[in-house]
């Protein structure tokens, strides 16, 4: 395992918890290839892929990186990849912790922000690398509202379509019956929980758990859901990245990303 940029680790201060991000950036983005039938692609795994000029994760870093509050933030990428090897100078630290499903890179990335200090008693900011379009206000409403919390929370989003459930069959996929939206959510990260209860939540609940949320229900508590936005969604399939590329050039982005020394082909460093 190495570790890049690791910076010297704030001490604690007595009795404070400290709230730390991790980014499970280990995937491979199956989901994100339009692959024509019979080819055998191997792309780049869709975190790297360019949005708005900059490596999509980067962008997810940035506004990580904008929230004050944070201690410090572990980006979890797989075996032997050295991507983020070449952004030396930013403000988070990698580690080739990552597993064969993200429940497990989750899992190794707490270990390693034990190991270099981190408390069992301090938060951690789970959030998905594919989520590039988390806006820094959001974040911090998220800690708002878990810190004081018993249990912790996530970002989430009320449906807004109406909810089929449906099957496969000789005539296509057909509409079984339509459920209540009135309580349904779209669970997004990042999720805040403290290290030790949701180290503990995920050994019990095994490496299938495909967010925090549910290894903490699990254990019979109840997650808080603070709303967040549509736009936070994950970039899981081909269409997402011209979306992503779409909100990011509305909201006029790329400044934010002059930080990390990283800018679009072509353009100068005198500009920004
Ligand atoms: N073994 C894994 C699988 C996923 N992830 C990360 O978890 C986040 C959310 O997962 P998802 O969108 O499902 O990413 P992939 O697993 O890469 O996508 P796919 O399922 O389409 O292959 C991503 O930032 C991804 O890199 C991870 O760190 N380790
Ligand atoms: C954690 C998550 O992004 C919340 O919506 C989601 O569960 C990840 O799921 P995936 O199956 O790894 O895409």
């Amino acid at each position: 395992m190495t570790d890049l940029a690791l910076p010297s680790m704030p001490a604690p201060v007595s009795g404070t918890a400290r709230l730390w991000a991790v980014v499970p950036c280990a995937g491979v983005g199956a989901r994100a290839v339009r692959a024509a039938p019979g080819t055998a692609s191997t792309p780049l795994p869709k975190q790297y892929q360019t949005v708005a000029g900059h490596p999509l994760v980067l962008h997810t870093l940035a506004a990580l990186g904008a929230v004050t509050r944070l201690a410090g933030t572990l980006v979890a990428v797989a075996s032997g990849d050295r991507f983020l090897h070449a952004y030396p100078q930013v403000g988070f630290f990698v580690v080739d912790c990552g597993g064969p499903t993200r429940a497990e890179t989750v899992r190794a990335s707490l270990d390693a922000l034990v190991a270099r200090g981190a408390q069992p008693t301090d938060w951690v900011l789970v959030h998905d690398a594919a989520r590039c379009l988390v806006q820094p206000e959001h974040i911090d409403a998220l800690i708002d509202a878990c810190l004081p919390d018993a249990v912790g929370g996530l970002l989430a989003h009320k449906l807004a379509d109406t909810l089929k459930t449906a099957s496969d069959g000789p005539g296509g996929v057909r509409v079984l019956s339509t459920l209540d939206r009135s309580d349904k959510w779209l669970a997004q990260t990042p999720q805040m929980f403290r290290i030790g209860p949701l180290m503990s939540a995920l050994d019990r609940i095994g490496p299938a758990a495909t967010d925090e949320a549910s290894a903490m229900e699990a254990m019979g508590l109840r997650p808080r859901l603070v709303p967040a936005s549509a736009q936070n969604f994950k970039v899981t399939y081909p269409d997402d990245f011209g979306l992503a590329e779409a909100v990011l050039a509305q909201r006029g982005h790329g400044g934010t990303l002059e930080r990390f020394g990283h800018r679009p082909p072509g353009v100068s460093s005198s500009t920004s």
